[in-house]
C-alpha cells in the first residue's frame, strides 16, 4: 500500500477542519490559567472531579473499541489503553484530590454535570451504533488536542519545577502520551481510504461534534456551569 503524503492524509484534513475551535481552546482563559498558574485551585479540583467522572466513560471507548477490533494488534492496543487510562492518567486526578483531602469514595460519587454527560453519551451511542473508524472519529479530538495544549505549555510556561499544574503539564506533554493519537491518527488514515465520502462525511462530523464538546467542557469547568434545577 502506498502511503499517502503528510498533505493529504484524511487527519491533516480533520485538523484543518476544526482549526479555529482548536485555536479557542488554546486561548481559553482556563488553559492559560493551567499555564502561568494563576488559574484558583478550587477551578482545577473542580476540573480533575468532573474529569475524572468524564475519564471513566472515555475508558469505556476504548472497551468498546477492543470488541469492533478484529486484528489481535489492535484488540491488544485499546485494552492496553483501557488499562493506562484507568491506572496511569486518573492516577493523575487521585493524586492531586488526595493531596487537598478528597478522597476516592468523594472521587467515585462525583456525578456528571450536563455538558460532561451530553459530551460522554454523544462518544457512547455513536460508537456503539457505528463502526470502530467512527469510534476512533469521536475519541480523537480529546487525545490530540490534549496532546497539543501539553506541549504548548510545556513550551510556553518555563521552568515547570514548583509550577502547581507542573504534573498535568508534564502527563499530557509527555512522549508516551503524543504517541497515542499518532497511532490512532495513522489508523484512521488507513482506514478511510476505502470508504466512501459518505462514510468520511460521518467521520468528520464527529470529529468537529467532539471538538466542539471539549471547548465546551473547558467552558463548563472555567464558568461552572452546573444543573440549572
Ligand atoms: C475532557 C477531556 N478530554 C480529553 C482528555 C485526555 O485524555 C481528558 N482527560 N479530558
Amino acid at each position: 500500500m502506498v502511503k499517502s503524503s503528510q498533505q493529504d492524509r484524511f487527519t491533516r484534513q480533520l485538523h484543518d477542519r476544526v482549526l479555529q475551535v482548536w485555536e479557542q481552546i488554546h486561548r481559553h482563559p482556563f488553559v492559560q490559567g493551567i499555564k502561568d498558574g494563576s488559574l484558583p485551585m478550587e477551578r482545577f479540583m473542580f476540573y480533575m472531579k468532573q474529569d475524572y467522572v468524564f475519564l471513566k466513560d472515555y475508558a469505556k471507548l476504548f472497551a468498546l473499541g477492543a470488541v469492533k477490533a478484529e486484528d489481535t494488534e489492535t484488540i491488544k492496543w485499546f485494552s492496553g489503553l483501557l488499562h493506562e487510562t484507568l491506572h496511569t492518567e486518573m492516577d493523575l486526578h487521585r493524586s492531586y484530590c488526595k493531596e487537598i483531602g478528597i478522597g476516592e469514595e468523594e472521587l467515585e460519587n462525583e456525578k456528571a454535570t450536563p455538558i460532561n454527560l451530553a459530551y460522554t453519551r454523544y462518544m457512547l451511542a455513536a460508537s456503539q451504533q457505528g463502526s470502530l473508524a467512527e469510534l476512533v472519529s469521536c475519541l480523537l479530538p480529546c487525545m490530540w488536542s490534549y496532546h497539543e495544549i501539553g506541549t504548548m505549555l510545556k513550551r510556553e510556561a518555563g521552568n515547570l519545577s514548583g509550577h502547581p499544574y507542573g504534573p498535568w503539564i508534564e502527563m499530557y506533554a509527555s512522549e508516551d502520551f503524543g504517541s497515542l493519537s499518532r497511532w490512532l491518527k495513522d489508523k484512521l488514515d488507513e482506514w478511510a481510504e476505502g470508504k466512501t465520502n459518505q462514510e468520511l462525511e460521518a467521520l468528520q462530523n464527529h470529529f468537529l461534534t467532539t471538538s466542539r464538546f471539549e471547548f465546551m467542557f473547558w467552558d463548563m469547568v472555567y464558568y461552572g456551569h452546573e444543573w440549572p434545577v
